[in-house]
């Protein structure tokens, strides 16, 4: 695959597809800037050259056109910073504006276009919209790892409207750390899964069971499985039309002989609140009214004991809502006893914007042995998948 470092982007317009989709707060501040940072060494090589740089990236999940809360002029600020100059910003990511814009960028300027998913076109891959993205460049960079796994109209689609296409900074790592693992991962192989992206990262699993030895399941991706099992999970998270495929991947695991772990016990609420009244329960024991948060006390310590004991660990999802404080203890629990197998000589991959964000918020970033900042393009990469983002670059 051709890396930016194969061209020179002097009087150039670099369109570079990032994952700016970052963690915000309710005073949308930007609670973890893993994606940006690992985003600045590519623009600035391009500014260097003497080009001129057009992002685009999603933020969230928009479900029907713009909502303040998703857009990405939150982030001109820090970018402004950043960079120090002013970035430009176009309210639209296509149409009049946004092409005047793009057209009249001078040499080191950056332009930051509206969140591409307020079009459905974008995650539907149309062609004609992504025909619209690419006039805004001369050359295609894609650096944005953690969306590689879409084949979306920014991500894959765009990538036909160029001849000259190329990955950046952040691929380009990305994809060889995870290669390291694909090739050899020395077992005990340990998988943990959490989080709330259930319908996505669920499908995924049955392939990691061919690569595991270990597959450990908290956060919100559990209850599915407790649901499944005939347990009783009150207002918990759970994926209705992915039950009979969780008790699929219960048998297979069996099958495959994996060692699947899922949380004993879970912190309950009464609310999604820190200041709800909470308890601690079995799983499949939650009672109506009530939604699991956290993993509990005896899960954290069967689920640190197999990460003790490894030598592989490749991690994604938190086991809580570690956002709010009184549900963090089960993500800091794993979290402390992945430092500690890497300590001991284990290789830990840690990928996903939300992962990293609690890693980092822990202070623990540079404890573990990488932080991707993909979650469901790395366990996509790690089952074995071609990425459409990666593809398209060598088509
Ligand atoms: N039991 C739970 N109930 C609801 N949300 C949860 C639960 N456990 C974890 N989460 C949420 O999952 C989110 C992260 O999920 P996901 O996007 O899949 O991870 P990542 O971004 O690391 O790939 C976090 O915002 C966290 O609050
Ligand atoms: O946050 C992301 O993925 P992740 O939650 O797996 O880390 C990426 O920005 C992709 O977002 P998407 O899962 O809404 O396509």
């Amino acid at each position: 695959m051709r890396t930016i470092d194969d061209i020179n982007f002097k009087n150039k317009r670099a369109l570079i597809r990032v994952d700016f989709n970052v963690p915000l707060n309710d005073k949308f501040e930007i609670t973890d800037d893993t994606r940006i940072r690992a985003a600045v060494p590519t623009i600035k090589k391009i500014l260097s050259d003497g080009g001129s740089v057009v992002l685009m990236s999603h933020l969230g999940r928009p479900k029907s056109g713009p909502e303040d809360k998703f857009s990405l002029k939150h982030l001109i600020k820090d970018l402004s910073e950043r960079f120090d100059t002013d970035v430009k910003f176009a309210s639209d990511c296509i149409g009049e504006e946004a092409e005047s814009k793009s057209s009249g960028l001078q040499p080191g300027e950056i332009l930051l276009l509206e969140n591409l998913r307020f079009y459905p076109e974008e995650t539907k891959g149309d062609e004609g919209f992504a025909k619209k993205l690419a006039a805004h460049g001369d050359i295609y960079v894609n650096d944005a790892f953690g969306t590689a796994h879409r084949a979306h109209a920014s991500t894959s689609i765009v990538a036909q409207f160029f001849d000259e296409k190329v990955c950046g900074y952040v691929m380009a790592a990305e994809i060889e750390n995870a290669q390291k693992v694909l090739d050899k991962a020395d077992k005990p192989y340990t998988a943990i899964m959490g989080g709330a992206k259930i319908s996505d990262k669920i499908l995924i699993i049955e392939k990691l069971l061919d690569k595991v030895d270990n597959l450990i399941i908290g956060g919100g991706m559990s209850y599915t499985f407790f649901k499944a099992m005939g347990g009783d999970i009150g207002s918990s998270l759970v994926e209705e039309d992915k039950l009979d495929l969780a008790n699929e991947l219960i048998k297979k695991a069996k099958e495959k002989g994996v060692n699947l772990e899922l949380p004993f016990d879970s912190v309950i609420a009464d609310k999604f609140d820190n200041n709800a009244k909470t308890d601690i329960v079995r799983n499949g024991a939650i009672p109506d009214g009530w939604m699991g948060l956290d993993i509990g006390p005896q899960a954290r310590e069967v689920f640190a004991k197999t990460i003790k004991s490894s030598k592989t660990i490749l991690w994604n999802g938190p086991m809580g809502v570690f956002e709010m404080s009184n549900f963090a203890k089960g993500t800091t629990g794993i979290a402390e006893a992945v430092i500690e197998a890497t300590e001991k000589g284990a290789f830990s991959l840690i990928g996903g914007g939300d992962s990293a964000a609690a890693v980092n918020l822990l202070g623990y970033g540079d404890k573990v042995s990488y932080v991707s900042t993909g979650g469901g393009a790395l366990l996509e990469y790690m089952e074995g998948k071609e990425l459409p983002g990666v593809k398209a670059l060598e088509d």
